[in-house]
Parts: C-alpha cells; sequence; structure tokens
C-alpha cells in the first residue's frame, strides 16, 4: 500500500446545525498522484483508530475501489438531537425537496431528557402525516447512551410514538447489552460503534455482532476502507446499512463506493449528511434527489478547499500534520 502522500490539505467546514456535539468538521484532504482522499478522524481517537481512517483515504487517493453494481442508493435524512421547534423545517424539507422516505433520529444526546426525545419523534410522526408521508421509515441512532433497562423501556415508547420504528442504532454500548435488549424488545436493533470501534473482528467477536444485530452498520472510512467493509459485510451475514462519517462531499464518496458495491442493500443509505455542511469541498455538495445519491466521486475545488484551509486555526494545522505523521508511523508498522 502507499504510504506516502503527496499534499495534504487540514480543512475545516462549518456545519448548518450542531452534530455530535460540534459546529466545525476538520480533517485533512490527502493526495497520491492527481487524486485525493479524505482523512477526518474524529478529534478524541487514539492514533490506532485514525490511522484505520488513514487507511481508507489512501484506498480513495489510490482510486483502488471496486466496481458498482448499481448507479445510485436510497439514502436517509438525519434530524439531529434538535429541538421540535427546529425539527418541523427539517423534515419537510427532507421529504419535499430530497424525496427521502426514511427518517433517522438521534435520541438519548447527553445533557438532554427523555421527554426532549419523544417530542422530537413525535414532531417527526406528526409532519411526515401532514405532508403525505405517512408510510416513511423512522429509526433512531442512541449512540449507546441508554442502559437495558431504560433502552427496553424507552424504545417501546419511542416506536408507539413513531408508530413503528425501522429499527434503534447502538442503543446500549456493549454488544452483550445488545444482545440482552434483543430478548427484552421487538424493536430491531442496528450495531454501529461495536462494528466501527472494534478493531480487526475474529470470528468468535464477529458471532457476538450476530448476537446483538438485526441490523450492521456498515462505515466505509472507519472500517479502513471500501474493500474492508465489503468483506466485513460478506463475512457477517446480517442486513447492512452503509452509513457515513460526517463527511464533505468528497469522503462521501467513499459509503458511496460502498453502497454501490454490496451484493444486497436492504437499508437506505446513512449518507445524506449533505444537508449538514454550510460549506464544502467540492463544487456541487451530494444530496439527495428523489431520495438517491448516484454512485459518484466528486473532485475537491481549488478554491472551496483553499477557504477551508484557511478557516481552520493555526495551531490545529499543526495538530493535523503531527497526527497525520504518527498516523502514517502506525500504518508502516502494521498496526492499524
Ligand atoms: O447515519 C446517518 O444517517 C448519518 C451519519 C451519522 O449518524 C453519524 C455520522 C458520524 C458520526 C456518528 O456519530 C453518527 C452515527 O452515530 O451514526
Ligand atoms: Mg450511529
Amino acid at each position: 500500500m502507499t504510504l506516502t502522500v503527496d499534499e495534504a490539505v487540514p480543512f475545516a467546514l462549518p456545519l448548518s446545525r450542531r452534530f455530535r456535539g460540534t459546529t466545525l468538521r476538520e480533517g485533512v484532504l490527502v493526495r497520491v498522484g492527481d487524486r485525493w482522499g479524505e482523512w477526518a478522524p474524529f478529534p478524541e481517537y487514539d492514533d490506532v483508530t485514525a490511522a484505520r481512517w488513514l487507511r481508507a483515504a489512501l484506498e480513495q487517493a489510490r482510486g483502488d475501489w471496486p466496481d458498482a453494481v448499481r448507479s445510485s442508493v436510497p439514502v436517509n435524512a438525519i434530524v439531529p438531537a434538535l429541538d421540535p421547534a427546529e425539527v418541523g423545517a427539517l423534515v419537510l424539507d427532507a421529504v419535499q425537496v430530497d424525496g427521502c422516505t426514511t427518517i433517522k433520529v438521534k435520541v438519548g444526546e447527553p445533557g438532554q431528557v427523555f421527554a426532549a426525545d419523544v417530542a422530537r419523534i413525535a414532531e417527526v410522526r406528526a409532519v411526515l402525516d401532514a405532508c403525505g408521508a405517512a408510510e416513511a421509515l423512522i429509526r433512531v441512532d442512541v449512540n449507546g447512551a441508554w442502559t437495558v433497562e431504560e433502552a427496553a423501556e424507552r424504545l417501546v415508547v419511542l416506536a408507539d410514538v413513531a408508530l413503528g420504528l425501522e429499527y434503534a442504532e447502538q442503543p446500549c454500548t456493549t454488544l452483550a447489552e445488545l444482545a440482552d435488549l434483543r430478548t427484552r424488545i421487538d424493536v430491531p436493533v442496528a450495531v454501529d460503534e461495536g462494528v466501527r470501534l472494534a478493531g480487526e473482528l475474529s470470528d468468535p467477536a464477529l458471532d457476538a455482532v450476530r448476537d446483538a444485530a438485526d441490523v450492521v452498520i456498515l462505515k466505509a472510512i472507519p472500517l479502513g476502507g471500501v474493500r474492508r467493509a465489503l468483506e466485513l459485510a460478506e463475512r457477517i451475514g446480517r442486513p447492512v446499512t452503509v452509513s457515513g462519517s460526517l463527511d464533505s462531499s468528497v469522503g462521501l464518496a467513499a459509503g458511496l463506493a460502498l453502497a454501490g458495491a454490496l451484493p444486497d442493500l436492504g437499508h437506505a443509505c446513512g449518507l445524506g449528511t449533505g444537508r449538514l455542511l454550510a460549506a464544502d469541498l467540492t463544487a456541487r455538495t451530494l444530496l439527495p434527489e428523489d431520495g438517491r445519491l448516484s454512485v459518484v466521486r466528486l473532485a475537491p475545488d481549488p478554491d472551496r478547499l483553499a477557504s477551508a484551509a484557511a478557516l481552520l486555526a493555526d495551531d490545529r494545522r499543526g495538530w493535523w500534520a503531527a497526527r497525520l505523521d504518527r498516523c502514517l508511523a502506525v500504518l508502516e508498522e502494521g498496526t492499524a
């Protein structure tokens, strides 16, 4: 694997709404030859985890992706942990402008009470009913915030308010908790962090994932690249949902390449995050049309990349450069 990069441009993109506790998405575009890959591991990740994201960025910059078996993929809209008053317009746009028929709603946000989750889901349900999209699916993402008891009680309430949930993504932290939860409720359980942060998955580790999951969330970049994620999909033997990592429209191509190459794609993909970007690295932002994204690969626009590079604070530029050097060394040692 190529472990040198010809150019690395640290950048910052403002978000249109707070997501995952931030309003600024930082990362680095890496160039190998004339192609670019996106490397934007979240700041709190250790170097081994961040090096897996780098493996994915280098795969992208080498252009080494499998052939697609479809030219477009269905995507879900994403509703951050907002007040109900802000949710309505977002859901309306998702349905009427983007044509999405699956809505993913963040719940269990640190610092918020469960009543806020109930109110958010009730608002999503009401807007879907009011705009003629009553058949749309609602899924929730808890990011591991609840105990088994909390999840068992709360998901029944949310499923009631939503008039059914497609699934609940990572309601509890551990795979053992999720496996336990699955025996207690009818709402299907999807595993995200339990796979995304696990590193290499041995066969016994995969058994534990299967016990915990009705659906497995596959994110191409955190899993170390499109080819690795595809291999995992083959081994896992569970329905999968492809989701993104809050990427720019350069990085979104990795998720699209994975979703485009999977033999079976039963669920809408979590690649509808373009709406969360207030600026992008490409001339156009990848937004769903008729609820779908084309399987494309966009190159960065030089002016937009320069603006995003200029937005990053000087000390952050140095931080990213040092992190990149360390993660290249991790990949060279072969430990990621
Ligand atoms: O899956 C989606 O619809 C959007 C992507 C998304 O939710 C996430 C992207 C990036 C970081 C994660 O905290 C979050 C997730 O937990 O799935
Ligand atoms: Mg998730």
